[in-house]
């Protein structure tokens, strides 16, 4: 373990040597304890079948190339921060008056086309989603990074840079999935509501149709590679400024399903982020949002990383002594809440399920509030 000055330093001096990285710090670890990979080589690694150990990145698009910072040609770190000074509660920013009057056009009319193509039966549900620019004026990435970290202590908050990708940063309250030996867990996470100090929340027939959708298909698509499966009833989650629905999924998969290529495309892109049925969904996507999504609601994550386990000695051993076995693990989540840095401006990237329920001014608003997730540190 470092300290967190030359844990940011080491991050600094890696990003102006141009060499791939990524640090981060999981939902599950409120307490501040941040990663990173800082590899040691300029190569260029992918991922060939999911066997591989490291941290991937991966596009929305299927058929583009997923890059890996690979453990073995990485340096590992750890610290701590301190997020008990740190008001947990969402900041306000005063949002800088940016020209908006256009996106809102454009994102109406397609989210109008989207439903127009629901009430035709061409497919049931799909998301929708835009950029949007904010100016840097100088500002440090890593600052950001600090801050977005201090902001959101329940996503998974990352910093990922790699010549072949650019510089990304989000705070994502979205799992893929998690492994560890054959238990999985995964989540439905859709509908949303701004928060507004309450987390009673009455959600309408849209919201908790539009998250069925993304439960109902999970557990479909899951169903041929479990021995087991559950799900929770769904409940109201807060991601930053944001409510949404959630359903958790879990159970064990059977051992000769654990090949994780498999698992992941079977579930990815899930109607939270992309539609249902899944094809038609995507190619409408591809077709008529007019910009290329990227990284954005694609996956990253720890893939295949070697934990160990210490446990204490079965009772005919009678010393008793604790031993250690050595585990795979790997933690996925979905790219949301995330943008690309780029010299002088961050592109936000940020979208919604769209039903034929839905009304397109609410659709909008409702990707303002997500990019406003963003906003909170960069516009300050
Ligand atoms: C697509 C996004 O978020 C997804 C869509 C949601 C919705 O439609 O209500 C909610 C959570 C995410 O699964 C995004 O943040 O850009």
């Amino acid at each position: 373990m470092i300290t967190s000055e030359e844990f940011f330093d080491k991050l600094r001096f890696q990003l102006e040597k141009k060499l791939p990285f990524v640090a981060y710090k999981k939902p599950s670890t409120p307490t501040g304890e941040i990663k990173a990979f800082l590899q040691s080589n300029s190569e260029t690694y992918k991922i060939l079948n999911f066997s591989e150990s490291g941290f991937v990145f991966a596009p929305f698009a299927a058929n583009k190339p997923k890059f890996l910072i690979p453990a073995a040609q990485s340096e590992f770190l750890e610290t701590n921060i301190d997020l008990s000074e740190i008001d947990k509660d969402f900041r306000n920013s005063s949002i800088a008056e940016i020209e908006v009057e256009t996106a809102r056009k454009q994102h109406v009319a397609l989210v109008e086309k989207g439903i127009e193509q629901i009430k035709k039966g061409i497919f049931k549900k799909v998301v929708l989603s835009r950029r949007e620019s904010v100016k840097l004026q100088g500002r440090d990435s890593i600052k950001i990074f600090q801050e977005l970290l201090q902001l959101y202590p329940t996503a998974l908050v990352y910093i990922w840079f790699h010549p072949e990708t650019g510089l990304w940063l989000g705070a994502t309250p979205e799992t893929l999935l998690e492994i560890e030996r054959n238990r999985f867990k995964t989540m439905a996470l859709a509908g949303t509501v701004k928060y507004a100090g309450e987390m009673e929340v009455v959600w309408g027939q849209k919201e908790k149709q539009e998250q069925q959708f993304v439960t109902d298909s999970i557990m479909e698509n899951l169903k041929p590679f479990v021995e087991k499966i559950e799900k929770s009833h769904p409940f109201t989650a807060k991601a930053g400024n944001l409510l949404h629905l959630k359903t958790n999924i879990s159970g064990f998969l059977y051992p000769e399903s654990q090949d994780l290529g498999k698992l992941i495309s079977v579930i990815h892109p899930t109607p939270a982020i992309c539609g249902l049925p899944k094809e038609p969904a995507k190619n409408f996507i591809l077709e008529n949002e007019n910009y290329d999504r990227e990284y954005y609601s694609g996956f990253l994550g720890e893939l295949n990383l070697k934990k160990e386990i210490k446990r204490s000695g079965n009772r005919r051993n009678q010393e008793n002594q604790a031993y250690a076995s050595i585990i795979t693990t790997s933690n996925l989540f979905v790219n949301l809440r995330c943008m690309k840095f780029e010299e002088k401006q961050a592109v936000l990237f940020v979208g919604g399920g769209i039903t034929k329920d839905s009304d397109p001014e609410a659709e909008w608003v409702e990707t303002q509030n997500k990019a406003e997730t963003m906003k909170a540190v960069l516009l300050k």
